[in-house]
């Protein structure tokens, strides 16, 4: 059951303590109180529990959750929030798009010093999550977005695709081609399938029994303390306002996410000593690399305004996108940043463009800008899978109420290779609009709207009205021993502190093509084999591949 209470004297009874229930945090939880059923599993989650919360479990809901009490609000001067508070983090709170990495994103991984994260295992790892996911239901297809797919098709020339995964699964990659999206959701009900519901509510329910793991929720961890280079044990204040400090017997795992996990380490004293320094915060461990590295995937918008209102069956307004290669073979080559692909992998001729169809208006950006929201609207939204700029976080006050900045730094590569990529992306949506049977839902494009024509116009344009994919990673990134940047190890260890690790999208060295939830529940799976193989776990020798 989850609990708001935990008493003084329970402080020292966990053997593994992990920080934050969200996406990955669930899944740790789960497995590791299952592989290893003698060890006392205690999981804190700042938010409450998303047990029975029909508003977070409904899926269609999502973008009612965004800025509500369930949001830290994290702002940047363009993006006003995304970024759950809740059990499931933001699996409880996203769209739940559902995709394997590309098999080019792990050898990248595995060139950066990630070793033992190749395809072959992501694959094994991804087979085993215990998420429902499949290609939206055909009842959930509605006529638009079946249109939408048609016209892609023909005006670019480019197959559709019946389940991307499994083309992912056999290719290693997706190449050009448009269809419906997997998601994680349960088609019947309507219900996510995010890592609270497929890994805690079984336990929950009493379907399966975990006596020996306690989760936490409206409970806020504010501090990791460290002796003799080794995390001891953390201060947390729970619900009432109590506070306790809580000392695990074996390790303490960091799932806080992107965000979250870094803010921590750094109101901790862990990061880099000139910014701790210069803020007045003791400096406890040198780590030059917490807070930098942040990635995302940066998207842009065009807008139509349609003849009818939208047919109401969806499984969540966004069902369906289209991938697209720009770029000529092998391209990747010559990225300069050595961040990105130091080994100079080439990259063929895998997708460089992807856009997402929302069959509502996602007016949040445009809005700002001034455009009109229509009330029946569709909107493509290019946006950069393998972006080369990169911004990072950090704190601007050792005071731990005042938020850290969230500079993204979108559109700043040398190379202007994130702009060409958005450039590219509005204009084929432009001819996705001329094809039939899509254009004859559309009475006009809203934004940018017929004026804006030459690339200068429509970089300006993608620019400005550029937003995030809420994909937030890579600020404690994972790398090999001589990388002063890389904050963990391929196992995951915090480098030059004992007893801790992070496992959650802070540890992505570079950004995975698609979107990355399969990504984190993977990361969250294969925490939990090495954690529970340190404790003489044998249970599933595959766990060595
Ligand atoms: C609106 C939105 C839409 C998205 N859509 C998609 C999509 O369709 N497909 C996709 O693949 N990805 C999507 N993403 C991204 C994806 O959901 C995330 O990359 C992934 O879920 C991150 O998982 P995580 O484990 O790193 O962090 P989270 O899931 O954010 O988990 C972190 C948890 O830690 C808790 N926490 C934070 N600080 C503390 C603290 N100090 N003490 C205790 N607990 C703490 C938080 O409350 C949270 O529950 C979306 C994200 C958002 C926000």
């Amino acid at each position: 059951m989850t609990t708001e209470v935990l008493s003084s004297h329970q402080v020292n009874d966990f053997d593994y303590v992990i920080v934050g229930g969200g996406t990955a945090g669930c899944v740790i939880a789960s497995r590791l109180s299952e592989y290893l059923p003698h060890k006392k599993i205690l999981t804190i989650e700042a938010g409450p529990s998303d047990f029975n919360n029909d508003q977070v479990l409904k899926l269609k809901e999502w973008l009612s959750l965004l800025g509500g009490d369930l949001d830290y609000d994290y702002g940047t001067t363009e993006q006003p929030n995304g970024k759950a508070k809740v059990l499931g983090g933001c699996s409880s709170h996203n769209t739940l798009i559902s995709f394997r990495p590309f098999e080019y994103d792990c050898q990248l991984w595995e060139s950066l010093g990630c070793t033992g994260w190749g395809f072959k295992t992501m694959m094994r790892l991804i087979d085993n999550l215990r998420n429902q996911i499949q290609p939206v239901h055909p009842r959930h297809r509605n006529q638009i977005c079946l249109d939408w797919i048609k016209s892609c098709s023909t005006a670019l020339d480019i197959p559709i695709i019946r389940d991307f995964n499994e083309e992912i699964r056999e290719t290693g990659s997706l190449q050009q081609g448009v269809g419906f999206f997997s998601v994680s959701y349960n088609p019947d009900d309507g219900h996510r399938s995010s890592a609270s519901v497929a890994y805690i509510h079984p336990i929950l329910r009493g379907k399966e029994k975990r006596p020996n793991l306690t989760i936490l929720t409206s409970a806020m961890v504010n501090k990791i303390n460290v002796s003799s280079s080794t995390v001891k044990s953390v201060d947390v204040t729970l619900k009432s306002g109590k506070k306790l400090t809580v000392a695990p017997k074996i390790e303490t795992i960091l799932c806080a996410g992107a965000v979250d996990t870094c803010r921590l380490m750094l109101l901790s004293g862990i990061g880099p000593e000139r910014q701790l320094s210069d803020l007045d915060i003791p400096v406890v461990h040198n780590l030059p690399g917490v807070g930098e590295n942040l990635l995302d995937h940066p998207e842009s918008i065009i807008m139509w305004e349609l003849n009818t209102a939208i047919p109401s069956q969806t499984t969540m307004d966004s069902d369906a996108g289209i991938f697209l290669r720009r770029e000529i073979k092998d391209a990747a080559v010559s990225i300069s940043d050595p961040f990105l692909n130091p080994k100079k992998l080439p990259d063929g001729t895998i997708a460089d463009i992807m856009m997402h169809c929302y069959q509502i208006p996602f007016s949040l950006n445009t809005a700002r800008l001034g455009y009109d929201t229509p009330l029946h609207a569709f909107c493509m939204t290019p946006n950069i899978p393998r972006p080369r700029s990169r911004g990072r976080i950090y704190l601007t006050s050792k005071d731990s109420s005042v938020k850290p900045a969230l500079d993204f730094r979108y559109f700043t590569d040398p190379e202007g290779y994130d702009t060409a990529t958005i450039v590219a992306g509005l204009k084929v949506a432009r001819e996705i609009a001329k094809e039939a049977p899509f254009k004859n839902w559309l009475k006009r494009e809203v934004a940018p709207g017929p004026e804006i024509q030459t690339d200068e116009e429509l970089s300006e344009y993608g620019r400005r009205v550029a937003h995030t994919v809420y994909h937030p990673a890579g600020t404690t990134k994972m790398g090999a021993k001589d990388d002063e940047w890389a904050v963990v190890d391929h196992e995951l260890r915090v480098r030059g502190l004992k007893n801790v690790r992070i496992a959650d999208a802070g540890v992505f060295p570079t950004m995975t093509t698609i979107n990355p939830m399969l990504t984190v529940l993977a990361i969250g799976e294969k925490a939990a084999e090495m954690i529970a193989a340190d404790a003489g776990w044998r249970g599933d020798t595959r766990a060595r591949l």
